[in-house]
């Protein structure tokens, strides 16, 4: 076991051999989903002015308990454009500028008014400025909103828009060829035979890629034939070709020859991972190349530690390895071997419950499963009830 590339330093060496795609400039609202490629700040402050938080009155503090008479009003958008001054109060909306002299916002629901005469009815604001949004209370103009790398959120979009953005730098959409190997393969929903399986791979890394920002070059099914697999490797015009099967050392497993007869170079092949050990890396020219095992759970998990990483990497992503978290283990487990394991698991009540057959070619225990448990190579036996590393999916 001692030629496998840990599963760590294969993630940083396959990221290290690939620079991010090129820029472009976005309208704001196209860029849903991608990262800044450069700081986005503030262009004004928010809020610009101070606001109302209530539906109400607004009036100066000092003149409680009242009573008040009411001048005029105040709306988002517009203002009132005189001044409040002692014993006088404005009708105000939520969101809408407070008038010039006033400091604090009654709410309607503790007011009454009788034409312009207004009474407290109630308790009445508890303190100086109370239902006041402070001019700047989110953020001032020049502030930092996104850093340089931190992907598009709906929050950060929202943020950003708000802040005056409206064209974004971002990294272009990222170019992925996917291509299944197989002789015995044929395209889902198509008629099958006694001897032929309905692919899947590629519909599973389309659906895995499918929240990232990335165009699709789909080379189909290709045979396990050298000259074939050599033609369409060398003539794809893409930033990460992906294949799968035809990875690991029997007869048939052509993708390496056929990606060195096509001029590509290979950087690494076997990742001390189970699923996924055959898991090879290279590039040919600016292409990179990541070989995916043909089972489908190991094309699944080296899909989730490898492609998807890599293409968040190219698309701009400072940070873009797979998030974990922790979870209960509803049962013992035994000590790990030498290769970090992603077992299938079910929680049920908060609590890990791992699927009792791990082999890689089975997807039913992969849709079942609401997490992989992460264990760690060489990781001790662990207890029931012990907090285990679990990356969510599904
Ligand atoms: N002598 C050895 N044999 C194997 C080793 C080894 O180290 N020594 N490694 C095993 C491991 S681990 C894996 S994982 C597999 C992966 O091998 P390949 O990448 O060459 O995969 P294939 O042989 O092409 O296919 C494996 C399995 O998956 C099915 N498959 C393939 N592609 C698809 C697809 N697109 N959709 C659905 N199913 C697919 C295929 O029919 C096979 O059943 O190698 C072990 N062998
Ligand atoms: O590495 Mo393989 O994916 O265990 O079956």
């Amino acid at each position: 076991m001692s030629d496998l590339l840990p599963v760590a330093e294969a993630q940083a060496r396959l990221l290290a051999a690939s620079p991010p795609v090129g820029l472009e400039t976005l309208p704001i609202t196209e860029a849903v989903g991608r990262w800044a490629a450069a700081p986005i700040l503030a262009r004004r402050t928010q809020p610009a002015h101070d606001l109302s938080a209530m539906d109400g009155y607004a009036l100066r503090f000092a003149d409680l308990p009242g009573p008040w008479r009411v001048i005029g009003e105040s709306a988002a958008g517009r203002p009132f454009d005189g001044a409040v001054n002692s014993g006088e109060a404005v009708r105000i909306f939520t969101g809408a500028e407070m008038p010039a002299g006033a400091d604090t916002v009654l709410v309607q629901e503790e007011a009454a008014r009788d034409g312009d005469r207004l009474t407290l009815n109630g308790e009445g604001p508890p303190r100086y400025a109370a239902n006041v949004r402070r001019k700047g209370l989110d953020f001032s103009k020049g502030d930092p909103l996104v850093a340089a790398g931190e992907r598009l959120t709906a929050a950060r979009l929202a943020v950003a828009a708000t802040g005056g953005a409206g064209d974004v730098s971002v990294r272009r959409r990222v170019r992925v060829a996917i291509a299944a190997t197989g002789d015995e393969l044929v395209e889902p929903g198509t008629p099958f035979g006694a001897h032929s399986l309905p692919e899947s791979n590629r519909l599973l890394l389309r659906a895995l890629l499918a929240d990232l920002p990335v165009d699709i070059i789909d080379l189909g099914i290709l045979p396990d034939r050298l000259d074939v697999l050599t033609r369409a490797f060398a003539t794809v015009d893409a930033d990460l070709l992906v294949t799968t099967g035809g990875a690991s050392v029997g007869d048939h497993d052509l993708v390496q020859p056929a990606l060195r007869a096509a001029g590509a170079g290979i950087d690494f092949w076997r990742v001390a991972l189970r699923p996924g050990k055959p898991l090879m890396a290279g590039r040919r020219g600016e292409m990179a190349v990541l070989g995916l095992p043909g089972n489908p759970v190991s094309a699944f998990v080296t899909t989730l530690l490898f492609v998807k990483p890599l293409v968040a990497h190219l698309a701009g992503a400072a940070d873009p390895m797979p998030v974990t978290t922790h979870a209960v283990l509803g049962e013992a487990l035994p000590t790990n071997g030498p290769r970090t394991d992603y077992m299938r698991a079910e929680l049920r009540n908060g609590r890990a419950f791992v699927a009792s057959i791990q082999d890689s070619s089975m997807l039913l225990t992969l849709a079942r499963a609401g997490c992989l448990i992460v264990r760690a190579a060489h990781d001790p036996a662990r207890a029931c009830g012990e907090s285990a590393e679990i990356l969510m999916i599904g």
